[in-house]
């Protein structure tokens, strides 16, 4: 059956972003299917932390509009309930154990006390936690808070999930676990938009890929259909392709001469 507008968890028209006379990101359109993992690739400074807070609406666009799950990010009351954002440096009271930060993002959601109680110990067990999830977070490490912070946006149990580079920090253990979170949640529906360097990060979970260069989406499609574009002519990696495409354009956007 052919997809409609109602399938897409997220659609963005034209966005584009602009700080002075910087363009931030440039005519950005996006269509992703629900249930979908969409790896969001590019170099530093593509524009992906800025798309991630466009498409959430904490931040707005100079020009364009966005939907997710049908409700345009504006209104960000409506939008709320659907979306959980783990950003790059995420919000955590430092003075709070991770069990008073997850029980207080449980409180702020209203979500019911014993589904919160139930949950929030769930995951504790699940990332290794529980010993220290008295302690104050100012005492961990950085993959502790990490961790802590991953839980804390998808309490919820959000329709839509924005993850910039959630395995960063982490321990080998750690992050298998997030991957592991992240397709389970991609099992039960939930789409995922997941912005990482870390190509076998993409290549391990995503089912859609697009590749963002000095704010411009340069190639999107499946990881293979990425990969064929590139057309390295090796076996290639993501990591091939994505060194491929972005090289491309770099060599376009060059000055002549050099
Ligand atoms: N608040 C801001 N004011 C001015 N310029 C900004 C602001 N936020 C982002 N930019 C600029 O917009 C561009 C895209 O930045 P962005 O943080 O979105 O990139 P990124 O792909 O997330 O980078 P990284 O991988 O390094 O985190 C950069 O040139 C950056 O300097």
């Amino acid at each position: 059956m052919p997809s409609t507008d109602e399938d897409l968890a997220i659609q963005a028209t034209d966005l584009r972003k602009t700080y002075g006379s910087e363009v931030a990101l440039d005519s950005l359109s996006l269509a992703i299917q629900t249930g979908t993992v969409y790896g969001f690739l590019g170099p530093n400074g593509a524009g992906k932390t800025t798309t991630m807070r466009l498409l959430t609406g904490l931040t707005r666009p100079s020009d364009g509009t966005t939907r997710v799950c049908g409700v345009d990010v504006d209104d960000r009351r409506a939008l709320a309930p659907h979306v959980g954002y783990l950003p790059e440096t995420p919000p955590l009271y430092e003075e709070f154990s991770a069990r008073e930060q997850l029980e207080y993002v449980a409180d702020l959601r209203d979500i019911p006390q014993a589904a919160a109680h139930e949950r929030i110990e769930e995951y504790l067990t699940r990332f290794d936690l529980t010993e220290d999830a008295d302690k104050r977070i100012e005492a961990y490490s950085k993959g502790m808070q990490q961790k802590t912070a991953f839980i804390q946006s998808v309490l919820h149990e959000p329709d839509v999930l924005f993850l910039d580079e959630p395995t960063s920090g982490l321990d080998p253990r750690a992050a298998r676990t997030i991957r592991e979170s992240i397709t389970d949640f991609a099992d039960a529906g939930t789409t995922v938009f997941l912005s990482t360097h870390i190509l076998p990060v993409v290549e391990a979970v995503a089912d859609e890929v697009g590749v963002l260069f000095d704010g411009k989406l340069v190639a999107e499609g499946t990881p293979a259909e990425v990969q064929a574009r590139a057309e390295t002519g090796e076996s290639g990696s993501l990591e091939d392709a994505f060194l491929a495409v972005t090289s491309e354009h770099e060599t376009a956007a060059a000055p002549e001469g050099e």
